[in-house]
């Protein structure tokens, strides 16, 4: 899987290059990261990337040829056929399902806008797809970036370590996750719920289940909509509501 970044701060993704998932895939040559600084085409020798924004208002917006610049750069590293994607608060909403597509394109290239965004005609003309991560004022692109390189190295068949592949994570099943315990036995009073411990797998396995339809049920009900639950999952789930109610 080959990522291109366009950023004017690349030195902010030091955090993942160094550390966690990302980076070992990168060691395990599963995932490469190319960067490019808009700053290093800008034309003039001020290495100008912003300008003032045509019509007035506040704050400035980021040039068009040297974002152009940028993107041929990594086009020819990358290929031309990687997915351009301008994260981006109008784009649409980042999900699993948008991760997997990365993984299956292999070769993707985020642009990270800053102060007011980018030239909208950039975005006409090289974008293929606008993501956004989620709907609260960012300084930058940056930060939705790793998020996005973080989700979608989960997906590189190996990348998990070859102890969980991605079917199995326990995140693998669009619902939210159960509640977990691990030692003490007793803390601030309060037990592990008695099913954990007795170590019968299949009652262990209904419960997580119930759990987790439960908790999606009540936390986040719109996630069950684009699921199709087994019967089995909605007998659990009604009894995780009738019981409830007692
Ligand atoms: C969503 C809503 C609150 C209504 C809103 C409306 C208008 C602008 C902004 C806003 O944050 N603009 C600033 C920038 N934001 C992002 O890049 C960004 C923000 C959020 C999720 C993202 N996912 O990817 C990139 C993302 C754009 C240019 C520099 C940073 C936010």
């Amino acid at each position: 899987m080959n990522i291109g970044v366009i950023t004017i701060f690349p030195e902010m993704f030091e955090s993942i290059l160094k550390s966690g998932i990302v980076a070992k895939a990168i060691n395990n040559n599963l995932v490469s990261i190319t960067f490019s600084n808009p700053r290093d085409f800008a034309e003039d020798n001020r290495k100008t990337i912003d300008e003032k924004v045509f019509g007035g208002g506040p704050g400035m917006l980021m040039m068009a040829p040297p974002l152009e610049k940028s993107l041929k750069f990594l086009k020819k590293k990358l290929g031309d056929d990687s997915l351009v994607v301008y994260v981006s608060p109008q784009g649409k909403k980042f999900n699993n399902v948008l991760s997997k597509k990365v993984v299956n394109n292999n070769k993707i290239i985020l642009i990270c806008g800053r102060y007011e965004g980018i030239d909208e005609r950039f975005i006409e003309t090289f974008v293929d797809e606008e993501w956004s991560i989620g709907d609260y004022v960012l300084t930058g692109g940056e930060l939705a970036s790793m998020v996005i390189i973080d989700s979608v190295t989960r997906f590189i068949p190996g990348a998990l370590g070859d102890k969980c592949s991605v079917e199995e994570d326990s995140f693998e099943n669009g619902l939210l996750d159960y509640p977990h315990y691990t030692k003490p036995r007793v803390y601030n009073g309060k037990a592990v719920p008695d099913i954990l411990l007795n170590g019968n797998h299949e009652k262990i396995l209904d419960w997580r289940q119930k759990q987790s339809l439960g908790r999606t049920w009540l936390r986040r009900p719109e996630l069950l909509e684009n699921l199709a639950l087994t019967d089995k999952q909605e007998k659990l789930l009604s009894e995780f509501i009738e019981e409830r109610k007692n």
